[in-house]
């Protein structure tokens, strides 16, 4: 049975709970926007298309059950629940694509004379249950595409032995994942000769949910610490990093779990390529560079403890960002669902193809 992070069924959502993982499998009932937006905040939901997914479908079982005066009322009751539930992370992009996108649809269907308030209310709710399966279906194709630059650039043929960081999978996304769908791509084809996860420190989302999902889906994987990648890509004969992303800025800059830019600063150096998987809703092209992405800050604790127990010095001072800005030029290719980019061409190829 492949892992679902998220069960959805019309008027009812429910998210395996990644806080307790790997110890226990509990799913939590989320009833609302409220639910929602605490679920994204505390992390008991995480990585970028999961956030939006999760986020985007609470309002979706918060409607459900009401009836609406007017269309005026449902699409004002759309929009400040989905701004709010922006604000609950603010890293990641792809809350906030979803959220412009749904009050876009909701100004057009208001708009739309020819429906009542009760056909808005289900083709808003349709719309948002479409974002599950394209979830899926867009990881399959950065799957199939990463895959296949990844085998077409090798410097000698044969299975080969992949880094990845943090957790990209299923626990991450509707299904499959991006860097860790184009893993299991290269596994399908019977490619993959090894994958090795980062434990990511603080969080943890290597060593408990990455590792999770390679020990559940049966792949040839290693844990290793975050300290460790220099040696590894000196002992290991790594064939190419393949990290996701949290938010992509039009120059190629790239946001993600923190400690993926000293990973592709060592890549680098081992002349390893660097490549980022991330759906096309990870993009933002509003911003020009990495410069402009608010990178959040977390709290002490999950630097000063693991669990209940406490492993750094009481009254240390700590410094908790969540993510990092890996520079566009340590970028080898950004591996989408619509193809690969190159960071530099990202901003003209993808405006060329939605434009086209
Ligand atoms: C497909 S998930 C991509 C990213 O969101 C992932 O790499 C990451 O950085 C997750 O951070 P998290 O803090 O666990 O939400």
């Amino acid at each position: 049975m492949p892992l679902q992070s998220v069960k959805y069924a019309p008027g009812k959502l429910e998210i395996l709970d990644q806080l307790l993982l790997p110890v226990q499998s509990k799913y939590l009932a989320v009833k609302g926007v409220e639910d929602g937006w605490k679920a994204i905040n505390k992390m008991q939901v995480r990585g970028a298309p999961a956030i939006a997914i999760v986020g985007c479908l609470s309002l979706a079982v918060e409607i459900f059950p009401d009836t609406y005066d007017s269309k005026k009322t449902l699409r004002q009751e759309i929009e400040g629940k989905l701004n709010y539930l922006v604000s609950a992370r603010p890293t990641a992009v792809n809350m906030k694509i979803a959220a412009d996108e749904l009050i876009a649809l909701a100004n057009d269907l208001t708009k739309d004379d020819s429906i009542n308030v009760e056909q808005m209310k289900e083709r808003f709710l349709a719309a948002t249950e479409a974002m599950l399966q394209k979830d899926i279906d867009d990881n399959r194709a950065i799957g199939a595409n990463g895959a296949s630059i990844i085998l077409k650039n090798l410097k000698k043929e044969g299975p080969v032995r992949i880094l990845t960081h943090c957790n990209t999978g299923s626990l991450a996304t509707a299904g499959y994942g991006t860097a860790l769908g184009v893993v299991r791509k290269l596994h399908e084809l019977k490619k993959l000769e090894h994958v090795y996860c980062t434990e990511t420190r603080p969080y943890n989302q290597g060593a408990r949910l990455t590792a999770y999902e390679l020990v559940h889906d049966q792949l040839p994987a290693t844990l290793v610490l975050d300290s460790m990648v220099a040696a590894l890509l000196r002992a290991k004969n790594i064939a190419a990093v393949v990290v996701g992303a949290d938010r992509v800025a039009a120059n190629g800059d790239t946001a993600n779990k923190i400690g993926t830019y000293q990973i592709a600063v060592i890549a680098r150096h081992h002349d390893v390529p660097f490549f980022v998987a991330a759906p096309l809703t990870s993009i933002d092209l509003q911003i020009p560079s990495g410069d402009h992405i608010i990178i959040e800050e977390r709290p002490d604790r999950e630097m000063t403890h693991v669990g209940e127990h406490r492993i750094a010095a009481p009254g240390i001072n700590c410094w908790n960002p969540a993510f990092d800005v890996t520079p566009a030029s340590l970028i080898s290719g950004i591996i989408t669902e619509r193809g690969v980019f190159s960071p530099q061409k990202l901003k003209s190829e993808i405006t060329a193809f939605l434009e086209a």
